[in-house]
């Protein structure tokens, strides 16, 4: 299945700016993006994706600008692009550029075929396993829905759904399936809940992470730390 996965390539993770540099939340970023899309060619899928820019400029900040990556995360990435990864340039915002590429993917083009999935790109512990059991569920919109209220990922098997993201867009999508008639389901897992939004969020991917972003964190020197009953994270300097 085709898979859009968008990605603020500018100034990503803003919500991030407490722990990390700009340097650095376009590096995590990154990585994580990389994280994603190893995971959903694993799973069977075809990542194109979304991008408010040229992802050399991304590479070009990984390498250049962030002491903390190494050369197996640069080269893994330099392998996704020559590999023909298919980038589109879309610096609208997110709600529209996701629904001009849906919609492209209903025409048929050569580029992508119906259905079509769309898979955020901060999603580090995201699994092929729980990637397939997304792409692989029944129903003409199925949703996974993140923590918080908003949408991680969703497939359609119907060309008149759209998305309307921020806020508590679980709800709005599941009404605007509803509107239109689709059958709707739901995808219940922990994994694809869990993006990767603030500094409470860099918890789970140090306590369940595995692979790249988790890498990336010890080496910037996050650990996760107990004091009483609490679970924190904390950097060291
Ligand atoms: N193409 C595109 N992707 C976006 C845009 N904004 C966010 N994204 C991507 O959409 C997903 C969810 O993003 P958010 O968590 O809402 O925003 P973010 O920019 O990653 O982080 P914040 O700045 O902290 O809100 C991530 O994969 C982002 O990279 C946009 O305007 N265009
Ligand atoms: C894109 C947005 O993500 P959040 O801001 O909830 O992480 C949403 O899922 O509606």
């Amino acid at each position: 299945m085709d898979v859009i996965v968008p990605f603020a390539a500018h100034d990503p993770k803003t919500r991030l700016s407490d722990v990390l540099d700009p340097g650095e939340r376009r590096a995590f970023a990154r990585v994580m993006l990389a994280d994603v899309l190893e995971s959903i060619v694993a799973a069977g899928g075809t990542p194109h994706v979304l991008a408010t820019r040229p992802l050399d400029h991304d590479l070009e900040a990984l390498r250049d600008a962030d002491p903390n990556s190494n050369r197996s995360f640069q080269s893994d990435l330099a392998g996704s692009l020559d590999s023909g990864l298919d980038v589109i340039v879309d610096d609208r915002d997110l709600t529209t550029a996701v629904n001009a590429a849906v919609a492209t993917a209903f025409e048929g083009t050569d580029a992508f075929e119906p259905p079509v999935a769309v898979v955020m790109a901060d999603l580090p512990l995201a699994t092929p396993a729980s990637l397939r059991r997304l792409l692989e569920a029944d129903g003409e919109v199925v949703l996974a829905p993140g923590r918080g209220g908003g949408t991680n990922a969703f497939v359609s098997r119907d060309p008149s759904f759209r998305v309307d993201y921020h806020g508590v867009s679980i709800r709005d999508h599941r009404r605007n399936a509803r509107s239109i008639g689709a059958t709707l389901a739901e995808v219940d897992s922990r994994r694809l809940a869990s993006d990767v939004d603030d500094r409470e969020d860099l918890l789970e991917v140090l306590v369940h992470g595995e692979r790249r972003a988790h890498e990336w964190l010890l080496e910037a020197g996050f650990e996760v730390a107990t004091d009483g009953g609490d679970t924190t994270v904390v950097r060291s300097e």
